[in-house]
């Protein structure tokens, strides 16, 4: 089953062309990496596929549903993109964790401690973890705090732009099994990499995604 699908995207940045009519798909159950050169929009993609950027032409698709039907907050909520640098407002990981749940579009789902500490013992941190200062974490814990927030409000499509490039390697694998196991634990899920890394590529994902500088396809 298809689960998310972009068909002829074209975006334009400061008058030149990014990409050109790109398409691509992802199913359910199904891991996939966005490949590209520095700078062919590979962030851009992402967030344009999560719903936080203009669509300027083409269409995205999320269960067969155009993106633009979809109620938004709804929409993010499932397809969720994780972003390299994750900026927490003021507070502790704790109130960082938890504060989503309060949104209307989280409304069915519970914030569990004991589950975001569950998760924090693969990353090798306890509890105390959860009262850490948001702001002064480091890159990795960063990437960590918001890898366990997105894991916590279950989307169904995880969106992931470097999202583990802070980590040390031995915290990196833990990462990639954790989100492996995520993936297949329930139906209906897939995960979408960009990593510079081939070798992490090759671990996590079962195809890649190509972006081609516009022009050069
Ligand atoms: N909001 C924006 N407005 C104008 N230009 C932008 C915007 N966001 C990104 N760009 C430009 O679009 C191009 C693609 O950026 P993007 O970050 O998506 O590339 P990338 O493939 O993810 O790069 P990298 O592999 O280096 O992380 C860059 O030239 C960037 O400067």
């Amino acid at each position: 089953m298809t689960l998310l699908e972009a068909a002829g995207l074209t975006r334009r940045v400061e008058g030149r062309a990014l990409w050109s009519g790109w398409s691509g798909q992802v199913s359910a159950g199904e891991s996939a990496a966005l490949v590209g050169p520095s700078g062919s929009g590979k962030s851009l993609l992402l967030r344009t596929l999560a719903g936080l950027e203009v669509v300027e032409a083409g269409e995205v698709c999320f269960h067969g549903q155009p993106q633009r039907t979809w109620p938004m907050p709804e929409y993010r909520a499932q397809v969720m993109y994780l972003p390299q640098r994750p900026v927490f407002d003021e507070g502790g990981v704790l109130d960082v964790l938890r504060a989503p749940f309060a949104f209307r579009v989280h409304r069915e789902r519970r914030f569990e401690v004991r589950e975001a500490t569950r998760l924090l013992t693969v990353f090798g941190r306890d509890e105390t973890f959860l009262a850490r200062d948001a702001a002064t974490l480091s890159g990795g814990e960063g990437q960590i705090t918001a890898l366990l927030r997105a894991l916590l409000l279950e989307p169904s499509v995880l969106l992931l732009d470097e999202a583990t490039s802070a980590l040390d390697p031995e915290t990196v694998r833990r990462a990639e099994a954790l989100l492996d196991r995520w993936r297949t634990d329930r139906p209906g899920r897939a995960l979408v990499w960009v990593s510079h890394d081939p070798a992490q590529r090759e671990r996590v994902a079962g195809r890649e995604w190509l972006l081609l500088p516009a022009g050069t396809a």
